[in-house]
Protein backbone atom coordinates (compact mmCIF):
# COMPACT_ATOMS: atom_id res chain seq x y z
CA UNK A 1 0.00 0.00 0.00
CA UNK A 2 1.51 3.58 -0.49
CA UNK A 3 1.52 5.60 2.19
CA UNK A 4 -0.01 9.13 1.73
CA UNK A 5 2.25 12.13 3.32
CA UNK A 6 0.25 12.81 6.34
CA UNK A 7 1.02 16.91 7.09
CA UNK A 8 0.57 16.89 10.55
CA UNK A 9 2.88 15.24 11.02
CA UNK A 10 6.22 17.57 11.05
CA UNK A 11 9.25 16.02 10.43
CA UNK A 12 11.90 17.43 13.28
CA UNK A 13 14.08 18.57 11.01
CA UNK A 14 11.97 21.40 9.50
CA UNK A 15 11.61 22.92 13.01
CA UNK A 16 14.86 23.24 13.07
CA UNK A 17 16.49 26.90 12.16
CA UNK A 18 14.33 29.91 12.53
CA UNK A 19 10.08 28.80 12.03
CA UNK A 20 8.35 32.35 12.63
CA UNK A 21 4.53 33.39 12.73
CA UNK A 22 3.22 35.50 9.92
CA UNK A 23 1.68 38.81 11.66
CA UNK A 24 -0.07 41.40 10.68
CA UNK A 25 1.57 44.98 11.02
CA UNK A 26 0.73 48.45 10.69
CA UNK A 27 3.48 51.25 10.52
CA UNK A 28 2.51 54.60 11.08
CA UNK A 29 4.72 57.04 8.79
CA UNK A 30 5.48 60.97 9.34
CA UNK A 31 7.30 63.60 8.00
CA UNK A 32 7.36 67.54 8.38
CA UNK A 33 10.46 68.19 6.87
CA UNK A 34 11.68 68.41 3.56
CA UNK A 35 10.51 67.00 0.49
CA UNK A 36 7.57 65.49 2.35
CA UNK A 37 6.25 63.22 -0.30
CA UNK A 38 9.08 61.89 -1.49
CA UNK A 39 10.66 60.88 1.92
CA UNK A 40 7.32 58.80 2.22
CA UNK A 41 7.39 57.47 -1.11
CA UNK A 42 11.13 56.09 -0.38
CA UNK A 43 10.14 55.17 2.66
CA UNK A 44 7.49 52.50 1.45
CA UNK A 45 10.03 51.59 -1.16
CA UNK A 46 12.10 50.51 1.75
CA UNK A 47 9.54 48.84 3.87
CA UNK A 48 9.05 46.71 0.70
CA UNK A 49 12.87 46.08 0.11
CA UNK A 50 12.41 44.09 3.61
CA UNK A 51 13.26 40.77 3.95
CA UNK A 52 10.36 38.22 5.48
CA UNK A 53 7.82 41.57 4.74
CA UNK A 54 5.29 41.73 2.33
CA UNK A 55 2.81 44.87 1.99
CA UNK A 56 -0.89 44.21 1.77
CA UNK A 57 -1.45 47.80 1.98
CA UNK A 58 -0.68 51.98 1.35
CA UNK A 59 -3.11 54.34 2.27
CA UNK A 60 -4.02 57.46 1.08
CA UNK A 61 -1.87 60.16 1.92
CA UNK A 62 -3.07 63.04 4.62
CA UNK A 63 -2.00 66.44 5.32
CA UNK A 64 -2.17 66.99 8.91
CA UNK A 65 -1.77 69.40 11.70
CA UNK A 66 0.61 68.41 14.17
CA UNK A 67 -0.14 67.15 17.78
CA UNK A 68 1.87 68.15 20.63
CA UNK A 69 4.58 69.91 18.21
CA UNK A 70 6.84 72.89 19.10
CA UNK A 71 5.11 76.76 18.26
CA UNK A 72 6.19 76.88 14.50
CA UNK A 73 5.98 73.52 12.99
CA UNK A 74 4.79 72.89 9.64
CA UNK A 75 1.98 70.38 9.25
CA UNK A 76 2.70 66.28 8.18
CA UNK A 77 1.99 64.36 5.67
CA UNK A 78 1.11 60.88 7.21
CA UNK A 79 0.34 58.01 5.62
CA UNK A 80 0.33 53.73 6.73
CA UNK A 81 1.30 50.59 5.83
CA UNK A 82 -0.81 47.24 6.00
CA UNK A 83 2.19 44.37 5.99
CA UNK A 84 2.28 41.03 6.69
CA UNK A 85 6.08 39.85 8.44
CA UNK A 86 7.85 37.08 9.90
CA UNK A 87 9.95 39.58 11.79
CA UNK A 88 9.56 40.18 15.34
CA UNK A 89 8.85 43.62 17.05
CA UNK A 90 12.38 44.50 17.88
CA UNK A 91 13.99 43.77 13.73
CA UNK A 92 10.76 45.67 12.54
CA UNK A 93 11.77 49.07 15.16
CA UNK A 94 15.48 48.32 14.14
CA UNK A 95 13.92 48.47 10.44
CA UNK A 96 12.19 51.53 10.93
CA UNK A 97 14.44 53.70 12.67
CA UNK A 98 17.50 52.10 9.83
CA UNK A 99 14.98 53.68 7.03
CA UNK A 100 14.59 56.89 9.19
CA UNK A 101 18.41 57.36 9.31
CA UNK A 102 18.55 57.12 5.77
CA UNK A 103 16.36 60.12 5.46
CA UNK A 104 18.03 62.40 7.46
CA UNK A 105 16.12 62.09 10.83
CA UNK A 106 17.95 64.48 13.69
CA UNK A 107 17.25 63.77 17.13
CA UNK A 108 17.88 66.79 19.50
CA UNK A 109 15.93 65.53 22.40
CA UNK A 110 12.89 68.24 21.95
CA UNK A 111 9.95 66.58 22.25
CA UNK A 112 7.98 66.11 18.58
CA UNK A 113 10.56 68.03 17.40
CA UNK A 114 10.24 68.67 13.07
CA UNK A 115 11.60 65.13 11.41
CA UNK A 116 11.90 64.41 7.48
CA UNK A 117 10.98 60.93 8.91
CA UNK A 118 9.04 58.86 11.48
CA UNK A 119 7.97 55.13 11.18
CA UNK A 120 5.56 54.04 14.47
CA UNK A 121 5.11 50.07 14.75
CA UNK A 122 1.39 50.93 15.64
CA UNK A 123 0.45 46.83 15.70
CA UNK A 124 2.25 43.40 15.23
CA UNK A 125 -0.96 40.76 15.52
CA UNK A 126 -2.11 40.82 18.70
CA UNK A 127 1.10 41.25 20.02
CA UNK A 128 0.93 43.52 23.32
CA UNK A 129 4.14 44.76 25.28
CA UNK A 130 5.15 47.38 27.38
CA UNK A 131 9.13 46.63 26.78
CA UNK A 132 11.00 48.36 23.63
CA UNK A 133 9.21 48.64 21.18
CA UNK A 134 5.47 49.34 23.61
CA UNK A 135 2.84 47.58 21.90
CA UNK A 136 0.33 48.64 20.74
CA UNK A 137 1.91 52.02 20.05
CA UNK A 138 0.60 53.91 23.65
CA UNK A 139 -0.61 57.02 21.51
CA UNK A 140 -2.11 55.86 18.75
CA UNK A 141 -6.03 55.28 19.82
CA UNK A 142 -6.02 59.16 20.01
CA UNK A 143 -4.00 60.11 17.14
CA UNK A 144 -6.64 60.96 14.20
CA UNK A 145 -3.36 60.73 11.41
CA UNK A 146 -2.74 57.00 12.31
CA UNK A 147 -6.38 55.87 12.66
CA UNK A 148 -7.96 57.74 9.94
CA UNK A 149 -5.51 56.70 6.99
CA UNK A 150 -5.52 52.87 8.56
CA UNK A 151 -9.44 53.12 8.74
CA UNK A 152 -9.20 53.95 4.74
CA UNK A 153 -7.28 50.27 3.82
CA UNK A 154 -8.84 48.16 6.90
CA UNK A 155 -12.49 49.52 7.82
CA UNK A 156 -12.45 46.40 9.74
CA UNK A 157 -9.13 46.79 11.84
CA UNK A 158 -9.38 46.78 15.31
CA UNK A 159 -6.50 48.17 17.76
CA UNK A 160 -6.00 45.69 20.41
CA UNK A 161 -7.09 46.85 23.96
CA UNK A 162 -8.96 50.09 22.26
CA UNK A 163 -11.67 48.06 20.04
CA UNK A 164 -12.54 48.83 16.22
CA UNK A 165 -10.69 51.58 14.95
CA UNK A 166 -13.88 52.90 13.49
CA UNK A 167 -15.34 53.61 16.31
CA UNK A 168 -11.91 55.43 18.03
CA UNK A 169 -12.46 57.99 15.39
CA UNK A 170 -15.46 59.63 16.29
CA UNK A 171 -13.34 60.84 19.51
CA UNK A 172 -10.93 62.35 17.67
CA UNK A 173 -13.05 64.19 15.10
CA UNK A 174 -11.80 67.41 16.60
CA UNK A 175 -8.03 66.57 14.68
CA UNK A 176 -7.26 68.13 11.30
CA UNK A 177 -6.57 65.61 9.28
CA UNK A 178 -7.56 66.54 5.51
CA UNK A 179 -7.01 63.95 2.89
CA UNK A 180 -4.55 64.64 -0.04
CA UNK A 181 -6.26 62.59 -3.48
CA UNK A 182 -3.58 64.89 -5.48
CA UNK A 183 -1.09 62.67 -3.83
CA UNK A 184 -0.32 58.99 -4.19
CA UNK A 185 2.03 56.32 -2.82
CA UNK A 186 3.17 53.34 -5.14
CA UNK A 187 2.85 49.88 -3.45
CA UNK A 188 5.86 49.41 -5.39
N1 LIG B 1 5.48 51.13 19.04
C1 LIG B 1 6.55 51.94 18.88
N2 LIG B 1 6.86 52.46 17.68
C2 LIG B 1 7.93 53.27 17.51
N3 LIG B 1 8.77 53.62 18.51
C3 LIG B 1 8.51 53.13 19.73
C4 LIG B 1 7.38 52.29 19.97
N4 LIG B 1 7.37 51.94 21.29
C5 LIG B 1 8.43 52.53 21.84
N5 LIG B 1 9.12 53.25 20.92
C6 LIG B 1 10.33 54.00 21.25
O1 LIG B 1 10.05 55.37 21.23
C7 LIG B 1 11.30 56.03 21.01
C8 LIG B 1 11.06 57.43 20.48
O2 LIG B 1 10.53 57.30 19.18
P1 LIG B 1 10.36 58.57 18.28
O3 LIG B 1 11.56 59.46 18.37
O4 LIG B 1 9.97 58.10 16.93
O5 LIG B 1 9.17 59.29 19.04
P2 LIG B 1 8.19 60.28 18.41
O6 LIG B 1 7.79 59.71 17.09
O7 LIG B 1 8.80 61.65 18.38
O8 LIG B 1 6.96 60.33 19.38
P3 LIG B 1 5.77 59.28 19.51
O9 LIG B 1 6.38 58.09 20.18
O10 LIG B 1 4.76 60.01 20.34
O11 LIG B 1 5.28 58.97 18.12
C9 LIG B 1 12.04 55.14 20.03
O12 LIG B 1 13.41 55.17 20.24
C10 LIG B 1 11.46 53.78 20.26
O13 LIG B 1 12.41 52.91 20.81
N1 LIG C 1 -0.08 65.53 12.68
C1 LIG C 1 0.92 64.87 13.27
N2 LIG C 1 1.28 65.18 14.52
C2 LIG C 1 2.27 64.49 15.12
C3 LIG C 1 2.95 63.45 14.44
C4 LIG C 1 2.55 63.14 13.12
O1 LIG C 1 3.11 62.23 12.46
N3 LIG C 1 1.52 63.87 12.57
N4 LIG C 1 3.92 62.76 15.07
C5 LIG C 1 4.25 63.03 16.32
C6 LIG C 1 5.26 62.23 17.01
O2 LIG C 1 5.49 61.05 16.38
C7 LIG C 1 3.64 64.10 17.08
N5 LIG C 1 2.61 64.80 16.38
Amino acid sequence: MTETPNPYIVDADTLTGEMRPIRKAVLALGSNLGERLSTLQGAVQAIADTPDLWVQAVSPVYETDGIGTPEGSDTFLNAVVVLDTALNAEMLLDRAHAIEDTYGRERSGTPNEPRTLDIDLIVLGETASQGDPILPHPRASERAFVLKPWHDVEPEAVLPGHGPIAGLLAAVSGQVVRRRDDLTLREE
